[in-house]
C-alpha cells in the first residue's frame, strides 16, 4: 500500500469517525502521554536518582492536593521523616532540610562550582498587582537599586529613631487589653493584628490604620487576608495550560477589585510623600525621599508597590509570632513563669522598657528563637528554579529548572538539626549542654542571601517591645478551646483561628 493511498484512509476514517470516537482518542493519547511521562520521571529524568515517593516524582498531584487542603508544609515534613534531608517533592522539585542549603539554594553559594545561582521561581512567588514590581517580585537589577534605598531606612539608626512610634501602638494595645480583660476571654490574634498593621500604617503610609482605637479591623486589611488565599489557588493553577486560561479570565475578573484595594495605597502613599520631609521625619519615607528623583532612587510606582508590600511581609508575620509566643508561654508555665520573673525584676515600670534593654535580656531572646523555631510564621520554602546553566548545591550539580526548596517548618522539626525537636524548649539557645548537638545553623527564620528579610531588625524590635511591654502588665492563660492553635493551614502564611486568652491585669 502507497504512503498516500494509507493517508487517505486515515483521512476518511478521521472523517468518518464520531465525534465521541474523536473525543474518547483523544482521552486514550492524554492518558498515554501522562502514564509515559510519569515514567520517564520516575526513572530516567535527571532528579530520578534523590529519594522521595515515587508518586510525587511521577506527578505533581500530590502537591496540588497538599496546596489546595492548607497542608504544604505537614506533605513536606512527612517526606523528609521518611526519606532524608535531600529529596524529590514533586517532579521538577528537590527540598533540602540540610542547614548546608542555605547558602547555595538563597546565599551566593559556591562562585567556583559549575552553573549559577538559582533565581527566584517567578511562577511559584506570585506577582504585584501593577506592572512596577515592588522588591518581592523584581527581576536582580531593580531589587539591588531598591534594595539600597531601603536599606538605610531599616538600619538600626534609622530603627532607633522609629521607636517612639511602635512605642506608642504598643502602649494603646495595653490600654485596649486592660479594657477587655474584666470582660472574659479575649482574641489575642486580632490585637496583635491591630497592633501590627497600626504601627506599618503609620512607617509606610504615613498614617496609621486605627485599628486600635476603632476595635475592628480596616476592610483594606481583610481585603488583604482574603487576598492570600486566592493567590494560593492561583499559583496551583499556573502548572497547567486548560486552567492557567481559567487564571487569566479570573484575573481580568478581580483587576477592578484588585485594583481599588491597590489604590488605597496609592492615595495613602501620594497624601505622605506630597508632604515631602515635612513630617516629624521618623518613617520610612523620610530617607527614600532624599532619593527621589536621582538616578538611583526610586518611582513613584516603586514607592506604591513597596508600600503595599511592607504592609503585608511586616505585619502579618510579627503579628504571627506574638500570638505563637503567648500561646506558647501558657503551654509551658515553667518556661512561662522564667520568663516573667526576667522581665518583672528586670523592669520596674514601662518606662524602663527599650530597644537596648530588651535587646539585652538572654531568657526572653532565646523564648523568641525558640518560638520562632517550633512555629515559624514563614513555615513555607519559598522555592528558587536553577538557571539555563544548572546551579551546583552541596556539591552535586542540579540541572536547569530545577525547583530547590527549603522548608523552614521541616527543618526546624527534624530531629537530625534540633534534639526534642517538637518540644519548646528555650534553653537550647542559652548554651544548655543537653542541646550541643543541635545544629544551629539551621535556624534562618529571616532566610540568608542579597533576598533575606528586609525587615528583620524591625521585626525583632517589635517582637521583643510587645512581648516585654505586654507580659510585664498581663498574665495570660489559655481559654480551653485553643488546644491545638499552632497546627494551622498556610495558605502562602498561616491562617490563624482565634486564639482566645484570658487575661489579668498585674497592675
Ligand atoms: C517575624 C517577622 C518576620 C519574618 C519571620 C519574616 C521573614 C521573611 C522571609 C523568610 C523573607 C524572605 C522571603 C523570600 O525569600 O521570598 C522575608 C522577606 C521580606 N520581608 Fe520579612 N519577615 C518578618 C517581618 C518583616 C517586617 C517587620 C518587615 C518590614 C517591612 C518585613 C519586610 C520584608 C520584605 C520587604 C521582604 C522582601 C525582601 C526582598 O525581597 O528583598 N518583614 N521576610
Amino acid at each position: 500500500m502507497s504512503t498516500a493511498t494509507a493517508s487517505s484512509g486515515l483521512a476518511s476514517q478521521v472523517a468518518n469517525a464520531s465525534v465521541s470516537q474523536v473525543f474518547l482518542s483523544f482521552i486514550v493519547i492524554l492518558v498515554a502521554r501522562f502514564i509515559l511521562r510519569g515514567i520517564y520521571r520516575v526513572y530516567f529524568h535527571p532528579l530520578s536518582k534523590y529519594p522521595g515517593p515515587k508518586l510525587h516524582a511521577f506527578t505533581r498531584i500530590p502537591q496540588m492536593i497538599g496546596l489546595w487542603k492548607g497542608e504544604p508544609h505537614k506533605r513536606i515534613e512527612a517526606i523528609h521523616a521518611k526519606y532524608g534531608r535531600v529529596v524529590r517533592t514533586a517532579p521538577d522539585e528537590i527540598s533540602y532540610i540540610d542547614p548546608e542549603a542555605w547558602k547555595f539554594v538563597h546565599g551566593h553559594g559556591d562562585t567556583k562550582a559549575r552553573g549559577s545561582r538559582p533565581q527566584k521561581h517567578w511562577i511559584r512567588s506570585g506577582n504585584d498587582v501593577t506592572d512596577t514590581p515592588s522588591l518581592l517580585f523584581a527581576p536582580t537589577g531593580a531589587h539591588s537599586r531598591m534594595r539600597r534605598v531601603f536599606h538605610s531606612a531599616f538600619s538600626d539608626r534609622s530603627l532607633k529613631l522609629q521607636e517612639p512610634l511602635i512605642v506608642k501602638y504598643i502602649d494603646l494595645l495595653r490600654e485596649r487589653l486592660r479594657e477587655k480583660a474584666p470582660q472574659g476571654p479575649i482574641d489575642i490574634v486580632k490585637y496583635f493584628n491591630f497592633t501590627t498593621f497600626d504601627v506599618m500604617g503609620d512607617l509606610a503610609f504615613g498614617e496609621s490604620l486605627h485599628m486600635l482605637n476603632k476595635d475592628e479591623y480596616d476592610p483594606w486589611v481583610a481585603m488583604t487576608f482574603e487576598y492570600l488565599k486566592t493567590f494560593t489557588f492561583l499559583e496551583m493553577c499556573q502548572y497547567y495550560a486548560i486552567t492557567r486560561y481559567g487564571v487569566r479570565q479570573l484575573m481580568k475578573l478581580m483587576a477592578k477589585q484588585r485594583q481599588s484595594h491597590f489604590q488605597y495605597t496609592v492615595d495613602k502613599v501620594n497624601k505622605r510623600v506630597d508632604q515631602g520631609r515635612a513630617t516629624d521625619g521618623h518613617d520610612l519615607w523620610t530617607l527614600v525621599l532624599d532619593k527621589e528623583g536621582q538616578r538611583e532612587g526610586l518611582s513613584r510606582g516603586e514607592m506604591f508597590a513597596n508600600a503595599n508590600l511592607f504592609m503585608v511581609a511586616g505585619t502579618e508575620t510579627t503579628a504571627t509570632i506574638s500570638a505563637g509566643f503567648a500561646y506558647l508561654m501558657c503551654k509551658n508555665p515553667e518556661v512561662y513563669a522564667k520568663f516573667r520573673k526576667e522581665v518583672r525584676e528586670t523592669f520596674k515600670s514601662q518606662d524602663e522598657i527599650n530597644i537596648e534593654r530588651v535587646q539585652a535580656l538572654p531568657y526572653l531572646n532565646a523564648c523568641l528563637k525558640e518560638a520562632l523555631r517550633v512555629y515559624p510564621p514563614v513555615s513555607n520554602a519559598q522555592p528558587m528554579l536553577t538557571p539555563a546553566d544548572g546551579t551546583t548545591v552541596m556539591g552535586e550539580y542540579m540541572p536547569p529548572n530545577t525547583v530547590l526548596s527549603i522548608p523552614q517548618f521541616a527543618m526546624y522539626r527534624s530531629e537530625t538539626n534540633f534534639k526534642h525537636a517538637l518540644k519548646y524548649i528555650p534553653e537550647r539557645w542559652l548554651g544548655d549542654e543537653r542541646f550541643e548537638s543541635d545544629n544551629k545553623k539551621a535556624f534562618e527564620p529571616f532566610h540568608v542571601g542579597p533576598r533575606d528579610c528586609l525587615g528583620k531588625n524591625l521585626a525583632w524590635h517589635e517582637m521583643r517591645l510587645i512581648a516585654a511591654k505586654v507580659h510585664h502588665q498581663f498574665d495570660f492563660e489559655l481559654s480551653s478551646e485553643n488546644n491545638n492553635w499552632t497546627d494551622q493551614k498556610i495558605f502562602i502564611l498561616n491562617q490563624k483561628e482565634p486564639l482566645y486568652m484570658k487575661l489579668k491585669a498585674v497592675y
